[in-house]
Parts: structure tokens; sequence; C-alpha cells
């Protein structure tokens, strides 16, 4: 489930690190790319899951504040780079944001770029577990493109199309970007409270701490 776009991981893992600051196309989208990851890891703290860590940019930042990571990371080729990455520092094991193993109760679940994958159907039933797995004061830190509105979102696709943004208009279409109002409805209604923060014209942190 949400693992249909694992192909396109495949192909682009090798390419991956360089294509963040090269793609003109995402420039906007993975404008601050550092910083934005900094601040997801800056909300961390204790036992930390990381859901689709690519090439491990995020876990690495997690290691250096002293956090304990277990990635989890439906593609081989990700898994692999993650791997020479990381050398051992941090699990990285197959699984996805609806379907993993994790050793100890997480405190925090962590993801950038990545939630997209899943439809809003999969995001409240993730949203859900989450809840029923976190410790008390737990919370879901979550980056990604995300919209104020249903016409925000049409809009951000018009606009790709005008500017000659071929690819990133497809994917504007094709993957499952979501509206910050069902973001919060899921959240608020598994228990959490919601804020959500604005990174860039696409990005957005939201961030979910579990009521006691
Ligand atoms: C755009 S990359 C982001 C990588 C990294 N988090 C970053 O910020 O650079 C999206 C990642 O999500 C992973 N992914 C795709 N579908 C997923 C799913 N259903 N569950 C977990 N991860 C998924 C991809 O394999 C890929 O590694």
């Amino acid at each position: 489930m949400g693992k249909e776009f694992i192909e396109i991981f495949e192909k682009w893992a090798d390419t991956y690190d360089s294509s963040l600051t090269k793609d003109i196309e995402y420039k906007e989208v993975f404008r601050g790319y550092d910083q934005i990851l900094d601040s997801v890891a800056n909300k961390a703290f204790g036992e930390v899951v990381e859901f689709g860590p690519g090439t491990g940019n995020l876990t690495v930042k997690l290691l250096e504040l002293g956090l304990s990571v277990t990635g989890i990371e439906p593609s081989p080729a990700m898994r692999k780079l993650a791997d020479e990455k990381l050398k051992g520092k941090a699990v990285v094991k197959d699984g996805d944001f609806l379907s993993f193993t994790v050793e100890k109760k997480p405190d925090v679940f962590v993801s950038t770029y990545a939630f997209h994958h899943l439809t809003d159907k999969e995001k409240a039933e993730a949203i859900t577990l989450y809840s029923n797995l976190l410790s008390s004061s737990g919370k879901i830190v979550f980056a990604d493109t995300m919209f104020r509105s249903e016409e925000e979102y049409e809009k951000a696709k018009a606009a790709a199309s005008q500017s000659g943004f071929h690819n990133l208009a497809a994917d504007l279409a094709r993957e499952y970007y979501s509206t910050i109002p069902k973001l919060k409805g899921m959240l608020e209604e598994n228990g959490f409270t919601a804020t959500f923060t604005r990174l860039n014209e696409f990005v957005w942190i939201m961030e979910g701490i579990k009521l006691q």
C-alpha cells in the first residue's frame, strides 16, 4: 500500500543528492532543503522512526543530535545508498508508512518529502496507527508539500504548467498532495494537537503532539 511510486526512486536513487540543487523545476520545492531537515531533526527526541529516509540525509542529522533512529525505506536502491552513508550508525529496514516493525516504543515519527505517497485514506490510517504506537507526549513531525486549500493546489498545478515545468506539473497531478485542513482533521481525530509551519512555497512542517 502506498508503494506505487517505488520505481521512480529505484531509478532516481543514484542521482538523488546531486539533483536536489540542480533541477530547475524543483528549485522551490527543495529551497532551504538543509534547513528543512534541521527543523524536523530539532523537533525530534528519544527513540525516532524515520519513514522514507531515501539516501539518509535527515538520518545523519538525527544521529548528530545523539538520537536513536530506525529508518523504514521501501526502495532497495535508496536503502543501499543510506547504508553506505550511515556506516552502521542506524538501521534502515524494508517497510513503508503502513507496514513496518520497530524494536522499541517510538517517541517520534519523522519524515521529509515522502508522506504524499499515501492517499488521504492511507494517511488517516497511518496516523491512527502512529497514535496507537507512540509513547505519551510522542509526536509526528513530517515535512512535505501541502496546500492550504484545494484551490491553492489547483493553482500550483496550473502555475507549474504555465512555467513549462512539465515534470513538476505531472508530479503534482499524479501523487497525493494533501491540504492542511484535511491533515489537521486527521491529527485531531486521533488525539493529536496539530501545528503547521511554512518553510517555502511548497513545503510545510506538520507537527502532531499526542495528547496525554
Ligand atoms: C523524495 S524522496 C525523500 C527522501 C528523503 N526523506 C529526503 O528528504 O531527501 C521520497 C522517499 O520516500 C520513499 N517512499 C516512497 N513511498 C513510500 C512509502 N509508501 N512509505 C515509505 N517511504 C516511501 C521513497 O523510496 C524515497 O526514498
